[in-house]
């Protein structure tokens, strides 16, 4: 499914309007009568089912009608319907014509005089006013939220610029401490439509409903936390618009795993196939401190259905991995006395990797004096896929590694938030502020597959593509939890997978195993990161 921006969802109505000739009034009916019938389902899942003593149906003869905007308690409900200045208070005035028709009290709340509404949502206002819809207008006329059943929040969409203002901002809060249930049009008003920050104040909606295609803003935190239950309901304009315009954002599915990335969501294997068949990833990683991260990465390689796992680490680890997980294998590298890596340990990483498809470093790495220079070795020295993690991109961010030379085959980075920071230089907070994007910047930037990892994962291409995943669950923040995907992300890249479909179809069956560990605990907190790998 696409995932827009603001501007680009602007030209899309644009080429729409101006491009196809569909007229900009039949876009606002469409998606004023598509919020309609969410309401009107929303009223349907908390309404109580009474047995019809009659339902009117009759053997043999059916006339069926407008189901989606037919309620049958609609006596019983009573809506606001907020509207604001632009095409989104439009959306609104659309929606509540079809919510009266239904048999739902409404009543209009225009955030402004609604002599200062022009073009379609000018019309829309005239229209609702001929219907006889009961109007009001905030800070002039009396209006008491408690009457009322539930809101539709259609204030501000994708034109709001900054904090909402004045009447807005009022409204919104009167909104949010009524307790009513909220539905928003398009974006809860006070929600930047391309980062997902919420603004001073921001509805908290119940149920959103995203006209045409996602917004960006929807599904990074905090304002996939503040739209609720997003339904994208189409309007009118053609998806073929969004291919045109190259918009490149999509919201990691099975469906675009599959015919978006031509990822075999079945995994099948072949009948004659082997453990050869499969691929064979080393690890680099782990230290006497940090032995499990390079535990947890290997296991979770094998159990992403590789062939075969080669760990290798320091000598002094090796006696107290012997055996921890039979199915893998060790390789003694060199090392220090007191169990860490040092830079000699490179040549041994290089050799062991010429035989390997797949090369992953970092997990329970650690730092060391020349650790750059050992990097560098094995950025440049292996001819397979490199995944980096921890440590290693700790090592990355202190240095300028596009003066490297090129490598044949791609590299994937698996940052969390504050190692992301370290490698664009900025602060975690300022990662977290627009995630889509600085991920996108950097994958083209860098030339890398960027995994930016927390909740709502985002996978950038260098190419310009970018892929939300939203499987997982809060229970994952527990140590280890990226380790294991570092694994998965390489058992996958063994069994053939590019790297981007290791990288999007790791993230999602990552989250995927998380989700199914977490049930599988009587306190989702009590996850650990070695039941990820058992879920899988
Ligand atoms: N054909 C189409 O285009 C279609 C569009 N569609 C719908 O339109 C929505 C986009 O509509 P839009 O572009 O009119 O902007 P919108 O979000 O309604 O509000 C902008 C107005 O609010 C004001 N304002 C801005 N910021 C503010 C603030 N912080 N605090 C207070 N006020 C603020 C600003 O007023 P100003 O300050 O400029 O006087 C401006 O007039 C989109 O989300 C979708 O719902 C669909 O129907 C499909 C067809
Ligand atoms: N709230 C959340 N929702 C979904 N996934 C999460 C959440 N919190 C953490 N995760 C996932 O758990 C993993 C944690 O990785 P990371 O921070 O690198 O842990 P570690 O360094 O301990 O291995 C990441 O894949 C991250 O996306
Ligand atoms: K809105």
């Amino acid at each position: 499914m696409y995932v827009v921006t603001a501007e680009q969802m602007r030209q899309l109505d644009r080429e729409t309007i101006e491009g196809l000739g569909i007229p900009a009034i039949a876009l606002m009916e469409n998606a004023g009568r598509a919020i309609a019938e969410e309401i009107i389902a929303l009223c349907k899942r908390q309404e109580k089912v009474e047995p019809a003593a009659w339902n009117g149906s009759r053997e043999g003869f059916h006339v069926s009608g407008d189901a989606a905007l037919t309620l049958g308690t609609a006596a019983a409900e009573r809506w606001l319907v907020l509207v604001g200045k632009g095409n989104n208070g439009g959306d609104g005035l659309v929606a509540a014509r079809h919510l009266s028709e239904a048999g739902i009290a409404v009543t209009l709340v225009y955030a402004v005089p609604p002599e200062s509404l022009t073009g379609e949502a000018a019309l829309q206002r005239d229209a609702a006013a001929a219907m006889g819809l009961s109007a009001v207008v905030y800070g002039r006329d009396r209006l008491d939220i408690a009457a009322y059943s539930g809101i539709l929040d259609a204030l501000l969409g994708t034109g709001a610029a900054g904090a909402p203002r004045g009447t807005y901002a009022e409204l919104i809060a009167a909104a949010n401490s009524s307790g009513k249930p909220i539905v928003s049009a398009d974006i809860p008003s006070g929600l930047d439509a391309d980062t997902g920050q919420t603004h001073e104040p921001c509805i908290h909606a119940s149920v959103t409903v995203c006209l045409a295609f996602l917004k960006r803003g929807l599904l990074q935190y905090p304002g996939a936390g503040a739209a609720g239950h997003i339904v994208v309901r189409s309007i009118g304009i053609p998806s073929a618009l969004v291919r045109k315009q190259g918009s490149a954002v999509y919201w990691l599915t099975p469906a675009v795993l599959r015919d978006v990335l031509n990822v075999d969501t079945s995994r099948q294997r072949s009948p004659e196939g082997h453990k050869g068949t499969y691929g064979h990833v080393l690890l680099a990683g782990g230290t006497l401190r940090m032995s499990g991260a390079g535990l947890l990465a290997s296991r979770a390689a094998l159990r992403a259905g590789c062939g075969l796992v080669t760990w290798a680490l320091p000598r002094r680890l090796l006696p107290y991995a012997i055996g921890s997980v039979p199915e893998l294998m060790l390789a003694e590298v060199g090392g220090e006395e007191d169990g860490s890596w040092n830079k000699d340990t490179a040549v041994e990483v290089l050799k062991l990797s010429a035989e390997r498809d797949v090369t992953a470093a970092g997990p329970g790495l650690g730092r060391f004096a020349g650790d750059t220079e050992w990097l560098r070795s094995i950025w440049e020295g292996t001819d397979c896929p490199l995944v980096l993690d921890a440590d290693a991109l700790n090592i990355l961010a202190e240095t300028d590694y596009r003066i490297w030379t090129s490598r044949r085959h791609p590299v994937i980075l698996t940052p969390h938030p504050g190692e992301m920071a370290r490698l664009a230089g900025i602060s975690t907070v300022e990662v977290q502020r627009n995630r889509i994007q600085l991920a996108l910047d950097y994958a083209r930037e860098y030339s890398v597959t960027l995994v930016l990892k927390g909740a709502h994962t985002v996978i950038a291409t260098p190419e310009g593509q970018a892929f939300i995943n939203t499987t997982g669950s809060p229970a994952m923040g527990t140590g280890g939890a990226g380790d294991v995907l570092t694994g998965m992300i390489s058992g996958l890249l063994a069994q053939g997978l590019n790297a981007t479909q290791a990288a999007a179809f790791g993230v999602y069956l990552h989250g995927l195993a998380g989700e199914r560990a977490s049930h599988q605990r009587q306190d989702p907190s009590a996850l650990m990161a070695g039941d990820i790998i058992e879920a899988l």
